[in-house]
């Protein structure tokens, strides 16, 4: 920006005003991706994008990932990664690793970055103020229907108790939520990052889910980008494996979201600087729109 014309970065700034009035006491839930988050400067320019939409009015809340982070954690102690349609097979050991990466590492990070830019986040886990609570998945195995797949600690979310994120969101604060969920015998599992994203928007009737990635969104089989998704289209894209690995939960928890009523869901581009803010404060088209019809 700092390169353009006076008039032209005015321009940018008051193209602004009809969304920030449109959005103001709005819900925003951004799905934080670990893929997005390993450039430092890109990590930055996240934390400033939301302490400018908590300040001009809206309710960011920050559910993040960290696929790669935990990769790198197990890589240490000797494990590597297995994924099946897209989820991690976590045993105990995995689990632990995914609870001590999520909840702490990772977590804090944002939340440290997002105060140093003024902002006041809180780190949540599933634990906190009952907020997540799950059971072990029964994954269905998309290869062999009325079959399921055993993947471990892998949850999947029971309910979801908001109580604890509107009361942090009233009192100025931003909700930075890890994907852990606990039984009530206090078992800890993992949960996909997207699906827990897709839930959080749908019990506080987000206006927005922005799930950021690290592709410009989601891609056609000759690598073109599809702006706009409608469920028919995605059944379609389901059926002859256009979608597979890590979009698989992502677009399911995108399309469950614009069904369950959240306006706009989409799914975007993390790697460019201040994505967050093009999509919410600019006309200019970004990524996939996912609609429910
Ligand atoms: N049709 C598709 N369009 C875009 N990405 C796809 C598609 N099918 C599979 N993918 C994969 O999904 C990945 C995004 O999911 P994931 O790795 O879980 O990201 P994140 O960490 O952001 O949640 C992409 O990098 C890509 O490799
Ligand atoms: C069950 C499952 O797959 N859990 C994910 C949780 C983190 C996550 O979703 O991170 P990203 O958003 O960066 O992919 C995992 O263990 O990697």
């Amino acid at each position: 920006m700092s390169d353009l014309e006076p008039k032209i970065k005015a321009e940018i700034l008051a193209e602004a005003l009809p969304y920030i009035q449109k959005f103001h006491g709005k819900t925003i839930v951004i799905k934080y991706g670990g893929n997005a988050m390993t450039e430092e400067k890109l990590k930055h320019g996240f934390a400033r994008d939301v302490v400018l939409l908590k300040l001009v009015g809206m309710n960011p809340v920050v559910v993040h990932g960290g696929g790669p982070q935990i990769d790198n954690a197990l890589r240490k102690v000797g494990k590597s990664g297995t994924f099946i349609q897209g989820m991690r097979i976590t045993d105990e050991e995995t689990m632990e690793v995914v609870e001590w990466v999520l909840g702490g590492e990772v977590q804090q990070d944002i939340v440290m970055l997002i105060n140093q830019y003024g902002g006041q986040a809180v780190g949540l886990t599933g634990k906190d103020g009952g907020l997540i609570h799950a059971r072990k998945l029964q994954m269905p195995d998309r290869e062999k229907p009325g079959e399921f797949i055993d993947l471990g600690f892998v949850g999947e979310i029971t309910s979801i108790n908001p109580a604890v994120v509107k009361a942090l969101q009233d009192d100025a604060f931003i909700p930075v939520i890890s994907p852990i969920g606990f039984s009530d015998d206090g078992q800890a599992f993992n949960i996909n990052a997207d699906v827990v994203a897709g839930e959080i928007a749908k019990i506080l009737k987000a206006e927005k889910l922005i799930m950021m990635t690290n592709i410009p969104g989601v891609m056609d089989k000759q690598d073109n980008l599809l702006t706009d998704l409608t469920a028919v289209e995605i059944d379609h894209l389901f059926a002859d494996g256009t979608i597979s690995g890590g979009m698989l939960p992502k677009i399911g928890s995108a399309l469950e979201a614009a069904k369950s009523g959240v306006n706009s869901v989409h799914i975007i581009d993390g790697r460019i600087e201040h994505s967050l803010l093009l999509e919410i404060l600019t006309e200019q088209p970004f990524g996939t729109l996912i609609r429910s019809h």
